[in-house]
C-alpha cells in the first residue's frame, strides 16, 4: 500500500492520465466483447434473442440506422477500428508515464549524487551507482505500471460490485468474501515474490559493483593469471541471482495456476449449496454464479498485477533510500560571494581529519597569485587532500582558507570551482574522441580552444600527428594512448576553459623527461596569467616552481628544492589505493 502511495505522489498527473487510459482500455474491451454477439446475431435477423439485442436495435432504430448486414458489419469493424485505436492511446500513454517515471527517478538520483559531498560520493560503488541508474531505475518505472494498473483494477471491482449489488446483493457480498478469503490464503505467494524481489535487487547490486571493480583491475588480474577467482565469485553471485529469480517465477505462476482451481473448487460447492442443500432455481443460481465469476475474476487479476507490483517495488525503494542518502550528504551551498584570485590564497590555522585519522594540524601557507607553487612530502601526508581543501572538495575541520582576503566558506563553490583547471592522479579519460575528451561537453568551447589547450600541454605534436588527430578515439578509460599520452590531454582539458587557478596532482609522473620538461615550461609561462599549484616529488617540477612547500606531520614548510628533492620517486613509498581501486591493484 506504501508502494502504491508512493508512486501515485511520484506524479499525481500522469498517475491520473494512466489511470484514465486504463479504465477507457478497460471499458473498450468490456463493451466490444458484450457488443460483438448481439451486433452479430441483429446482422444475421435474430435481435429478439436477448435483451443487449433488443436493447442496441433499438437504439440503431431511434437515430435512423437500418439494421441490415452491411450496416451490421460496418459498426462492428468500425467498433473494432474505435477499440484498436483507444487502446493504443491507453498503452501509449502508460508506456509514455512508464518511460517518464524512469527519467524521473534516473535524473533525481544523478542530480542528488552529483550535487552530494566529495566524501560521500568517494564511497560510493562505481557499479551499485550504474546499476541504479539502468537496472533499479527500470524495473522501478515496472512497479509505476503495475501499482497503476492495480488502481485502475480496484476501481473496475467497485464499479462493478456497485453494479452488482442492484442486480443480487446476497450474490456480491458472497463474491466479495470468497475473493477476500482466496486473497488471504494466496498472500503467502505475493509474500515469497517480494522477498525474491528484494533478494534480486540486493544481488543485483552487489553483482554490479563487484563486476565493475573487475573490470577496472582485469588487466593486473588477466596478467596474473588471477581471474578465475574473480569469475569464481561473479559465477556464484549470477547463479545466486538465478535462483532468486527462479523463486520469483515459481511465486507468480503458482499464484497463476491456484487461483482458477481455487475459485472453481469454491464454485463447486456454492453450486452445490444453492442447488441440493437450499433449493433455489437455477436461473436465480445462474445469475449469481455470472456476477461472481466476474467479480473473482477481476479480483484475481488485480491481486496478480499486485504481486507483480511487489516483486519491483524493492528496486524502486532502493533507488529513493540512494537518492535520499545522496541528498542528506548533498555539498554546502550557502556560500553566495562571487570569487576572484587578485591577490592569493591562504590557508591559516587549517585542522583536518578523515573521521578519526589526523591530516593537518594547524596548517597555514601562502599561496601568492600568478606564480608557481610546488606541494612535495612524503606518500601519503596529505598533499592530495590538501588540493581538495583549495578546490573546496573538503572543508577544514577549524581555521580558514581565504580567496583574496574572503572565506571560502562565503564564496559561491560553483563559481569558484568554474575558475579551476585540475588535474587528477589518475587520468581516467572517456571512451570517445581527444577533442570531446578535452572539451567535456562545454559548448563554449571550441575547436581552436582544444588545439590552444593541447598545444599548452605540449601534446599538439603527438595529436596532430595521429592520422585521425583530435578525432581520435582514446579507447576505454584512454587504454589506446600511454600514461604520457593520457597524462597531457589531462592537463589540456584543464586548460580548454582558460582557468585562473590551475591544480596539478603529480602532473608529470608518467612523462618522459622531455616531455616533463616542457609541461614544467609550460607551467612556468602559464604563470604569466594565472596561479598554478602541482603536488609533485619529481625534481624537474620542484626546480621550476617558484614557492616550495614540504608537508610533514600535519603542517607546511617553505623549503629549498634541495631539501624538497628528498622526496624524489626514488624514496617514494608505493602509493595509496584509491577508494576506488581498493579490491585490486589498477593498471
Ligand atoms: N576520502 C578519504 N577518506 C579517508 N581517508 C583518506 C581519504 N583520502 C585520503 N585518505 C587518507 O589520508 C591520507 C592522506 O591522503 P592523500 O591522498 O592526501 O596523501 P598524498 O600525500 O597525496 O599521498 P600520495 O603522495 O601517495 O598521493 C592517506 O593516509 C589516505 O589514506
Amino acid at each position: 500500500m506504501r508502494t502504491l502511495f508512493a508512486y501515485c505522489m511520484l506524479s499525481p498527473r500522469r498517475t491520473a492520465y494512466v489511470l484514465v487510459a486504463l479504465l477507457a482500455a478497460g471499458i473498450a474491451e468490456g463493451l466490444s466483447l458484450t457488443a460483438l454477439l448481439p451486433l452479430l446475431s441483429i446482422a444475421v435477423g435474430d435481435s429478439a434473442s436477448s435483451d443487449m439485442g433488443r436493447h442496441i436495435a433499438e437504439v440503431l432504430q431511434n437515430i435512423g440506422i437500418s439494421p441490415t448486414i452491411g450496416a451490421m458489419l460496418l459498426i462492428i469493424v468500425g467498433g473494432m477500428i474505435l477499440k484498436s485505436l483507444i487502446l493504443l492511446m491507453a498503452n501509449r500513454q502508460v508506456g509514455y508515464a512508464v518511460a517518464h517515471v524512469a527519467t524521473v527517478l534516473r535524473l533525481e538520483l544523478i542530480d542528488a549524487l552529483l550535487a552530494s559531498r566529495w566524501q560521500y560520493y568517494l564511497r560510493q560503488p562505481m557499479g551499485s551507482l550504474a546499476n541504479s541508474v539502468a537496472t533499479e531505475a527500470y524495473r522501478a518505472a515496472n512497479g509505476f505500471e503495475h501499482s497503476v494498473t492495480v488502481l485502475a483494477l480496484a476501481v473496475q471491482v467497485v464499479v462493478y460490485g456497485t453494479v452488482a449489488m442492484f442486480v443480487s446483493w446476497e450474490a456480491t457480498l458472497t463474491s466479495i468474501l470468497v475473493g477476500i478469503i482466496m486473497m488471504q490464503v494466496l498472500h503467502q505467494l505475493i509474500r515469497a515474490t517480494r522477498k525474491a524481489g528484494t533478494r534480486q535487487t540486493h544481488l543485483l547490486r552487489n553483482l554490479l559493483t563487484y563486476l565493475s571493480d573487475v573490470l577496472v583491475s582485469v588487466k593486473s588480474l588477466k596478467a596474473m593469471a588471477r581471474d578465475n577467482v574473480a569469475e569464481a565469485i561473479l559465477r556464484d553471485q549470477t547463479q545466486q541471482l538465478e535462483k532468486a529469480t527462479r523463486r520469483e517465477i515459481i511465486a507468480r505462476e503458482a499464484l497463476m495456476a491456484l487461483q482458477e482451481p481455487i475459485l472453481a473448487t469454491l464454485m463447486a460447492i456454492g453450486l452445490y449449496l444453492a442447488l441440493e442443500i437450499w433449493g433455489l432455481s437455477l436461473p436465480s443460481v445462474m445469475v449469481m454464479v455470472f456476477l461472481l465469476t466476474r467479480l473473482l475474476s477481476l479480483l484475481n487479476k488485480t491481486q496478480r498485477k499486485y504481486q507483480n507490483l511487489m516483486a519491483q517495488e524493492s528496486a524502486y525503494w532502493a533507488l529513493r533510500t540512494a537518492v535520499a542518502e545522496a541528498r542528506a550528504a548533498a555539498e554546502r551551498t550557502s556560500g553566495t560571494r562571487e570569487p576572484t584570485l587578485e591577490k592569493g590564497i591562504s590557508l591559516r590555522h587549517v585542522n583536518f581529519d578523515y573521521d578519526t585519522r589526523p591530516i593537518f594540524q594547524d596548517l597555514t601557507l601562502e599561496i601568492p597569485v600568478r606564480s608557481f607553487t610546488t606541494i612535495a612530502g612524503p606518500s601519503g601526508v596529505g598533499k592530495s587532500t590538501m588540493l581538495d581543501l583549495l578546490c573546496g572538495l573538503v572543508d577544514p575541520k577549524s581555521g580558514e582558507i581565504l580567496v583574496d582576503g574572503v572565506p571560502m566558506r562565503d564564496i559561491n563553490p560553483r563559481a569558484w570551482r568554474r575558475m579551476i583547471g585540475y588535474v587528477a592522479q589518475e587520468n581516467v579519460l572517456l571512451h570517445d574522441s581527444i577533442l570531446n575528451n578535452i572539451l567535456v561537453g562545454a559548448p563554449e568551447l571550441t575547436e581552436a580552444d582544444a588545439e590552444r589547450a593541447l598545444r599548452q600541454a605540449g601534446a599538439w605534436e603527438f595529436v596532430s600527428g595521429l592520422p585521425e588527430g583530435l578525432y581520435t578515439i582514446v579507447g576505454e578509460r584512454g587504454g589506446l594512448l600511454s600514461g604520457g599520452q593520457r597524462q597531457r590531454i589531462a592537463i589540456a582539458r584543464a586548460l580548454a576553459h582558460r582557468p585562473l587557478f590551475l591544480v596539478l596532482d603529480e602532473p608529470t609522473s608518467a612523462l618522459d623527461p622531455e616531455s616533463e620538461r616542457l609541461v614544467c615550461e609550460t607551467l612556468r609561462n602559464l604563470t604569466q596569467e594565472l596561479t598554478v599549484v602541482a603536488v609533485s616529488h619529481q625534481p624537474a617540477l620542484i626546480n621550476a616552481a617558484d614557492v616550495i612547500f614540504a608537508l610533514s606531520k600535519g603542517k607546511a614548510e617553505r623549503v629549498q628544492p634541495a631539501e624538497a628533492a628528498r622526496y624524489a620517486p626514488a624514496e617514494r613509498d608505493t602509493p595509496p589505493l584509491s577508494h576506488r581501486e581498493a579490491v585490486f591493484v589498477s593498471r
